[in-house]
């Protein structure tokens, strides 16, 4: 499925761009402000084209280690997070007011890798970063790094970059880093190395290319980034990893140009997803439908709204997997709940707009949004 990848950059519509420590520090000088805003530029042409951008940023241990002082990468835990404490501030600082010079608004999202594992708060981030989307805002993404343990130690913004990605539904994933993109070996210790132009993202073989750790202040070097891609691309999503240090390098991947290394999905979007919702989660209730609803679930892909639902059957939380039944008991489609069982059965069969005079609050007017829902009948 290589054939065309790049000929799709120029029509994806959601992008998550990666932006590692060396890049966001110069090389651990301090914040690089006029990069930052050469970045924030590039974005807002993102976005001219009616694309969106979510930005995954680095960096805050580096700045931390700046601000303090401090010359060498320490290893207790405990300094390196006072150290992204303290360099957080710099980082998001850097991008807002890059951000804002260009009339757009930030917005500061630090997340941790279980709180994408955990149901509840996957759905919870994913509706506030759709929201934040939806109003032009630009999501500048970290990881919560004060209460993580294993992923500063190991410097892993690459995963949740993918995790971001993943979360989004983005169609391209730009890890811009200071190679020019996946050599095959590391070009700091072999100056023969080769670029890899494209390779699909789930070749088991690309591993062996990477050489052991990063740069000084990154930590992941090219393992975690290509693995970063095979991750991004069980949601179908391309990742370019290419040199933040190239002129236009957003403007030019979006325009379809050969830079930097393209890594590709082995399945569609749609496919992808499908498989995902089906492969890693469990069923947890039954919905019944009235035949409605089931007719537009079946038939154009709409969301599920309370006011469609008959009946509840089993427990379940929100953010877990339910089954949506027809009323003559087929199985129409699953997808991800925005409520508990015991407030789908407070709601059903009511309009939305009841929701909040009957629970007391609205966490979404959908009891299944379409994007987390797969449809498992064949049309008929
Ligand atoms: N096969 C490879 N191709 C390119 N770079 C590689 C490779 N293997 C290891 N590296 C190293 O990975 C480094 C980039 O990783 P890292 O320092 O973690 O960057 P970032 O801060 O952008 O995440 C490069 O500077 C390079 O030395
Ligand atoms: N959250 C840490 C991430 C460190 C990290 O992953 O660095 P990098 O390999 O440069 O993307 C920080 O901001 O310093």
């Amino acid at each position: 499925m290589s054939r065309g990848m790049r000929e799709r950059l120029p029509h994806a519509i959601r992008w998550v761009v990666k932006v590692g420590s060396a890049l966001v520090t110069s090389d651990g000088q301090g914040v690089a402000r006029g990069a930052i805003q050469g970045w924030a530029s590039e974005v807002v042409g993102l976005r001219r084209g009616g694309r969106q951008a979510t930005l995954v940023s680095s960096g805050a241990v580096a700045e931390g280690m700046s601000r303090l002082g401090w010359s060498q990468r320490p290893n207790a835990l405990y300094q390196l997070q006072a150290a992204a404490a303290v360099g957080q501030m710099g980082v998001v600082e850097a991008w807002e007011s890059g951000f804002r010079a260009e009339g757009l608004r930030t917005a500061q999202v630090l997340l941790t890798h279980d709180d994408l594992a955990n149901r509840r708060r996957y759905l919870n981030a994913r509706t506030t970063l759709r929201e934040l989307l939806r109003l032009g805002v630009v999501p500048v993404v970290n990881e919560n790094d004060t209460v993580v343990t294993d992923e500063i130690r190991f410097g892993d913004n690459d995963t949740l970059a993918a995790l971001v990605a993943n979360l989004v539904e983005a169609d391209v994933l730009v890890i811009l880093t200071d190679q020019e993109g996946l050599y095959d070996a590391d070009p700091r210790r072999h100056p023969e190395a080769r670029l890899i132009r494209e390779a699909s993202a789930e070749d088991p073989g690309l591993e062996r290319y990477c050489g052991s750790g990063g740069g000084a202040l990154g930590r992941g070097g090219m393992l975690t980034k290509v693995q970063a891609a095979a991750r991004a691309a069980r949601s179908g999503c391309i990742t370019v990893i290419a040199s933040g240090r190239e002129r236009d390098v957003l403007a030019r991947i979006a325009a379809g140009e050969r830079l930097g290394t393209l890594l590709y999905p082995e399945r569609e979007p749609v496919a992808a997803r499908k498989q995902w919702l089906a492969s890693h989660l469990r069923l947890r209730g039954r919905l019944w439908l009235d035949e409605g609803a089931a007719r537009v679930l079946r038939e154009a892909g709409s969301s599920l709204l309370p006011v469609g639902v008959t009946r509840v059957e089993g427990r379940f939380s929100r953010g877990e997997m339910v089954a949506c039944l027809a009323p003559d008991g087929r199985e129409v489609a699953r997808g991800l709940v925005n409520y508990s069982a015991k407030e789908a059965r407070q709601i059903l069969g009511r309009p939305s707009r009841e929701i909040q005079s009957i629970l007391g609050y609205v966490d979404e007017p959908e009891l299944i949004h379409r994007d987390n829902m797969v449809v498992t009948a064949d049309g008929g």
